[in-house]
């Protein structure tokens, strides 16, 4: 799982000092160290690191006292800011002329998931805005650069403006633009040549596709998983170019986080998108608050709710929010979810989503197996409603005539009745509240 060291470390260090009544300029400085070495090893830019630190250490040590937090909690919030910061701070969003078509050109090293990431944009643009996109093969050097372009258009069932292998790519784009007004297509995303390396010959390449079609967003694509290496490549192309955000690729990958915290800080531009994955529907917008709490082990919720709202319908989404939020989450709406989750996507994605999620070495205690869904099913329909309430009743007579009930051992039911607490638990972690008495949680921090 992405960043999982960095949070790993990152909590380590916050549950040093969450429950503080008191935190010393020692203890800052002791947490400070630790994150700084926690970032380094995550492969973010020493000097980006640098000035990170120094921020929170001023904020930390000087800032105001909110009633609401115990000191301990503040720094931690601190950081959560400064993190989310680092990383853009506001989401930043994509750019559509007012005049069609919008130009899109996406630029970067071969391999980092250009063509691929070309693709899933005018997949999203589609989707989002209604769009009607153009694929544009401008890059004449890879031999099968072409051809992947165009099976990704098949597969999209979208055009593809290509004039072959010999054509010169400035000839091609701005051939490109005119075909898109003649034909309506309201949204051009051009495909350019990757190299290896940056080299001269390629960036004056794209100097001159840039000057030709002025894109109203060039996207540079950097593969997360190459961590420093990426932003070295991000500086030398934003010197050349008007760069106006970043895609991030492969953060579905073992990624240390070096590139996604770095990326910004280096090249001024915010990272607009996040690819999770090779399939066209991989791409998301970037939210770097949701990210910082992710990388914090406070879990992304929010995609996850969002998520859950794209895959069912939107009042039983805010009625499983509603529950979580109130604690008032029964073994029915297990079984409800069971159903509803299954259909949302691989339960390990999901799973990685949910705070602390990453801190469940393996995540048995919560994994619901797909073949063990008979079983479950079975378990909770053999409950009485008094039990799916109320599950703290179910004694050792009562897991006995369960067992039976459901054609499952004892065993089976203290496991399910121990996933069910985990997951109660996690919900109350996420969303804060305690069971009875309501807390007031003015930052929404889900560890309050
Ligand atoms: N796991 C994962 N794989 C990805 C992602 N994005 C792209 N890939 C894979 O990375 C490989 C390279 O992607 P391409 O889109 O061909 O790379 P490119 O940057 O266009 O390369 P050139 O056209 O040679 O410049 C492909 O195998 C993609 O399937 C992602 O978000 N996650």
């Amino acid at each position: 799982m992405a960043f999982e060291s960095l949070a790993d470390r990152l909590q380590e260090t916050f549950k040093k000092i969450r429950g503080k009544g008191k935190v010393s300029e020692a203890d800052v400085k002791q947490m400070t160290r630790e994150i700084r070495l926690a970032l380094l090893e995550a492969d973010v830019n020493f000097k980006v690191v640098k000035d990170f630190i120094n921020r929170v250490k001023e904020r930390a040590i000087g800032q105001e006292v909110l009633k609401s937090l115990t000191p301990g909690q503040q720094v931690i919030k601190v950081v959560q800011d400064e993190l989310t910061e680092l990383m853009g701070g506001e989401q930043s969003k994509l750019n559509l002329a007012s005049k069609p078509p919008t130009v899109i050109m996406l630029v970067g090293l071969q391999g980092a998931g250009k063509t691929t990431s070309n693709g899933k944009l005018a997949n999203y643009v589609r989707k989002q805005f209604n769009k009607n996109p153009l694929l544009v093969a401008a890059d004449v050097y890879r031999p099968a650069a072409i051809k992947q372009l165009q099976t990704l258009g098949k597969q999209l069932n979208m055009p593809v403006f290509s004039l072959g292998e010999d054509a010169d790519p400035v000839d091609i784009v701005a051939q490109s633009v005119e075909k898109a007004k003649e034909e309506h297509h309201d949204v051009v995303l051009i495909d350019t040549a990757g190299r290896l390396h940056v080299d001269e010959e390629m960036m004056e390449e794209l100097q001159r596709i840039e000057a030709a079609v002025k894109p109203d967003e060039t996207f540079l694509v950097v593969d997360a998983m190459t961590g420093q290496d990426a932003v070295n490549v991000a500086e030398s192309f934003s010197e050349r170019l008007n760069l106006t955000g970043v895609i991030l690729t492969k953060l579905d990958g073992d990624t240390r986080g070096g590139a996604a915290l770095s990326v910004k800080a280096v090249t001024g531009q915010p990272i607009k998108f996040a690819a999770t994955g090779e399939k066209l529907d991989a791409l998301e917008p970037f939210h770097p608050d949701r990210m910082a709490s992710r990388i914090l082990g406070m879990g992304d919720v929010l995609t996850l709710i969002e998520k859950a709202q794209q895959d069912m319908d939107e009042q039983k989404a805010k009625d499983m929010e509603k529950k979580m939020r109130t604690m008032s989450f029964t073994f029915d709406d297990f079984l409800e979810q069971i159903g509803q989750v299954r259909k949302m996507g691989p339960l390990d994605e999901l799973l990685s989503m949910m705070p602390g999620a990453n801190k469940l070495k393996g995540m048995k205690n919560i994994q619901i197996d797909d073949k063990q869904i008979g079983h479950v099913e079975a378990i909770i329909r053999s409950m009485t409603s008094e039990e799916k309430e109320e599950p703290d009743i179910i004694n050792a007579s009562r897991k006995r005539r369960i067992a039976n009930g459901s054609g499952t051992s004892i065993q089976d039911v203290n496991r399910l009745l121990k996933q069910f607490k985990d997951m109660k638990k996690m919900m109350k972690q996420m969303m804060g509240g305690t069971k009875g008495k309501k807390k007031k949680n003015p930052f929404n921090l889900p560890f309050m």
